[in-house]
């Protein structure tokens, strides 16, 4: 179980963006997470990840204070892949950079063995999106935070990233976080829905 209690974060001098949030993602569920533009998901999303250190509040998974180093078992996707690549790394490199996806699990993903020898601005976005989406896959990553991922992909593309990586955490039993605007997509997706309002967070339909 990954457990936030109390999260409460802002930037720099401003108001609050989370305000004392608190949130369970149990092994192997999906809960979706809305809230209308700047209402504070990605800073969610990164504080539950370790990118971001909150103000005041904790994180345990399993009852335990997530690991300071090593490979987080909270892993962030984000929406936009070509900020978390090197642009000077082939993406063989990138793919490998923490574990060695098969064969399989690249045709899974989609990813072609040709763009292997490319650089990442020789792909689209949606297709160095399902890159960084496999990379995060890593054996101990147990969470997932997904903000946004297949907001730039086609709808048949979509559909594809999202069965790989349903096939991918049930194997695994991973807990993953939906953040989207598409409440269709997160009813479809997640058993479970929060909202984001106001820095807090509320059950949504
Ligand atoms: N590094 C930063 N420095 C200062 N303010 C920031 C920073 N990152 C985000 N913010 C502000 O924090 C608020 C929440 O941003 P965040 O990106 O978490 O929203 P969001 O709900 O994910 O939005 P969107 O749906 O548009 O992606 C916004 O007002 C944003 O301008």
């Amino acid at each position: 179980m990954l457990e936030a209690c109390d999260i409460t974060l802002g930037y720099r001098r401003g108001e609050s963006v989370l305000r004392g949030i608190s949130l369970q993602l149990a092994a192997g569920e999906w809960l979706g997470l809305s809230g209308a533009s700047g209402a504070g998901k990605s800073t969610l999303g990164q504080v539950l990840a370790g990118h971001l250190a909150p103000r005041r509040g904790s994180l345990r998974l399993d009852g335990a204070a997530l690991p300071r180093r090593g490979l987080h078992p909270v892993q962030w996707l984000p929406q936009v892949p070509e900020l978390a690549v090197n642009p000077r790394w082939r993406i063989d490199r990138v793919l490998n950079e923490a574990w060695s996806p098969s064969a399989a699990q690249r045709r899974r993903f989609g990813i072609g063995d040709a763009w292997l020898e490319r650089y990442p601005h020789e792909l689209s976005g949606g297709e160095l999106q399902r890159v960084v989406v496999l990379r995060g896959l890593a054996p101990g990553v147990r969470y997932l935070i997904a903000d946004e991922i297949s907001s730039m992909l086609d709808a048949i593309t979509q559909a594809a990233l999202w069965q790989a990586l349903r096939e991918e955490a049930e194997a695994r039993n991973l807990g993953v976080l939906v953040i989207g605007h598409d409440a269709a997509l997160l009813q479809r997706l997640c058993q479970r829905r929060v909202r984001l309002e106001r820095g807090q967070l509320l059950a949504s339909s």
